[in-house]
């Protein structure tokens, strides 16, 4: 089972149509973005061969970099041509970004229309954070509502609307006995999955993230979940697990997620510490955030509406 080549809809929809003056502007940016690439990957591999025969010590220092080790692995594996290299690294930012960024401005907005919960994810930021000033991994570990709230974002909001899987050299019998041929594109309808409500009861298309807390869930397990899960610990409750697809599921699931969920947790939160988001204007078109009333008593406008 491979995932579709052709299958690549991520950067798909954004961009604008070939007649219109901004798709020269993407062109030159997708060019720019090339060269740059480019250019890191050659300096990475140059560092990484200087010092892969001569410097040890140096290699193990350069292992910080974003690129550096897993480029030395992926510069030495079967697909290592200069524009195989970079067409992964230039789809993996794309990816990351556009995904990340989605969900975010989900969350916020979420917050925003739902006050309330904002209230109970700050109680438990200040009780996990313990008044210390930096916020660690382990604070937002205990933050289970908090992650809940990712969680049900991305439920309600995927990031793609789409997964797809294609085998490419057999028929394919599903459980109900029908049959896919080898080559047949199949596709995943994750929003109609994750508002099943069948699954996830009357109340499918509500935002709701206690829903995540009411079975058994370790949410601190997103961290330690086997490749392949989805990252959620749903086992008391099987048909959740296989309704809930934000990163995909199988050996192709997101490779991404589990960063992505804390990395994203762990801004929600220092947002939250001090800043509330509320609406800049009455008809919910600007999420803006204020400096946090309970924190300081003033309400300071801060400059970065979304
Ligand atoms: C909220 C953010 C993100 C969402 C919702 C998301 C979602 C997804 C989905 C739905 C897939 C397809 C999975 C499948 O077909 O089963 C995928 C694949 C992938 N994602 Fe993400 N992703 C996110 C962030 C990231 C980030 C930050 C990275 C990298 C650091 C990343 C790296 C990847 C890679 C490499 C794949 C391809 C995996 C493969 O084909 O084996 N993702 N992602």
């Amino acid at each position: 089972m491979m995932v579709a080549k052709d299958g690549c809809f991520w950067a798909s929809y954004a961009v604008c149509p070939f007649w219109k003056p901004s798709y020269r502007r993407y062109r030159t940016l997708c060019a720019k973005l090339k060269i740059l690439t480019e250019s890191i990957i050659r300096k990475s591999r140059d560092q990484n061969s200087s010092v892969h025969h001569f410097d040890q010590r140096s290699y193990q220092k350069s292992e910080g970099m974003m690129t550096g080790h897993s480029l030395l692995g992926a510069a030495e594996g079967p697909h290592s041509s200069e524009e195989e290299l970079c067409g992964n690294t230039i789809g993996l930012m794309l990816h990351g970004i556009s995904t990340s960024a989605n969900l975010i401005g989900s969350v916020l907005t979420r917050l925003t229309v739902f006050p309330k919960l904002q209230d109970q994810l700050h109680a438990e930021i200040v009780a996990a954070c313990n008044e210390s000033p930096e916020l660690e991994v382990d604070d937002v570990l205990r933050m289970r509502l908090l992650l809940a709230a990712v969680r049900e974002s991305a439920r309600l909001l995927p990031a793609g609307p789409l997964l797809q899987r294609c085998s490419l050299k057999h028929d394919l019998t599903l459980g109900l006995g029908i049959t896919v041929p080898a080559g047949a594109i199949l596709v995943v309808p994750l929003h109609l999955i994750q508002m099943d409500s069948s699954v996830w009861g009357n109340d499918a298309g509500q935002f709701n993230p206690h829903r995540f807390l009411k079975k058994d869930i370790d949410l601190g397990d997103i961290l330690a979940a086997p490749s392949g899960l989805n990252g959620m610990n749903l086992s008391s409750d099987c048909a959740k697990t296989e309704s809930f697809l934000p990163f995909g599921s199988g050996s192709r699931a997101c490779v991404g997620q589990k960063f992505v969920i804390l990395a994203i947790s762990i801004l929600i939160a220092s947002l939250l510490r001090n800043y509330e988001t509320r609406c800049a204007s009455s008809d919910l078109v600007f999420v803006g955030f204020f400096e946090h009333p309970r924190a300081v008593g003033s309400q300071v406008y801060a400059d970065v509406c979304a």
